[in-house]
């Protein structure tokens, strides 16, 4: 199905805590977007690879988990494999955070093979303002559920964005899977 899937408490308010601690331990990239174009009026972010993290093998377990069981109940899509690290991004008013609106699927040999894609939030709502997640599902968009630990799930061509922080952090985590691109 066409549609935007949210699993609340798909991680504890702890397990949100050790992923930010993961993170703010790492050295972070500047956000890159697909095919390494670096465009900051498009997208800023500062972005940690989990798989290049010690002790995060938990992290993919539960999103395996997830992400498993979103598709069997309600996108049913051809997935076949995470081919791409899960990512956590680091939006900060201080620096401008915001990623314009945008769909998930790109012309690489990966990026066009993208089929769901699932955001978790890490920050508390009250950390930041603004950092809204906003999803096109037609003429209208909707904004993602805010609350820590919430996983929303989505096809990964639907339009996206996030909008500019303007107080405080915001954290989040991303996953794609993959599978034969759609047709
Ligand atoms: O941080 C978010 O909520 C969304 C991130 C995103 O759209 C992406 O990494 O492609
Ligand atoms: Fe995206």
């Amino acid at each position: 199905m066409i549609t935007v899937h949210q699993v609340p408490e798909a991680f504890s308010a702890a397990e949100c805590d050790r992923i930010v601690e993961i993170t703010n331990a790492a050295i972070p990239s500047d956000a890159k977007l697909v095919r390494d174009q670096r465009d900051h009026n498009y997208r800023r972010a500062e972005l940690v690879w989990l798989d290049e993290q010690p002790d995060t093998e938990w992290v993919m377990d539960r999103i395996l988990q997830l992400v498993r069981v979103a598709n069997r109940d309600v996108f049913d899509f051809d997935v076949t494999e995470f081919a791409e690290s899960a990512q956590v991004a680091t939006y900060r008013a201080s620096a401008g955070g915001h990623f314009d609106w945008h769909s998930d699927i790109g012309e690489g040999r990966i990026a066009s093979r993208r089929k769901l894609t699932m955001v978790v939030q890490l920050s508390e709502p009250d950390a930041y303002q603004g950092g809204a997640l906003e999803l096109m599902t037609g003429r209208d968009h909707i904004t993602a559920n805010t609350a820590r630990g919430t996983a929303t799930l989505f096809p990964s061509f639907m339009m996206h964005r996030v909008s500019p922080v303007t107080e405080g952090t915001r954290q989040s985590l991303t996953i794609w899977s993959h599978g034969t691109p759609f047709r």
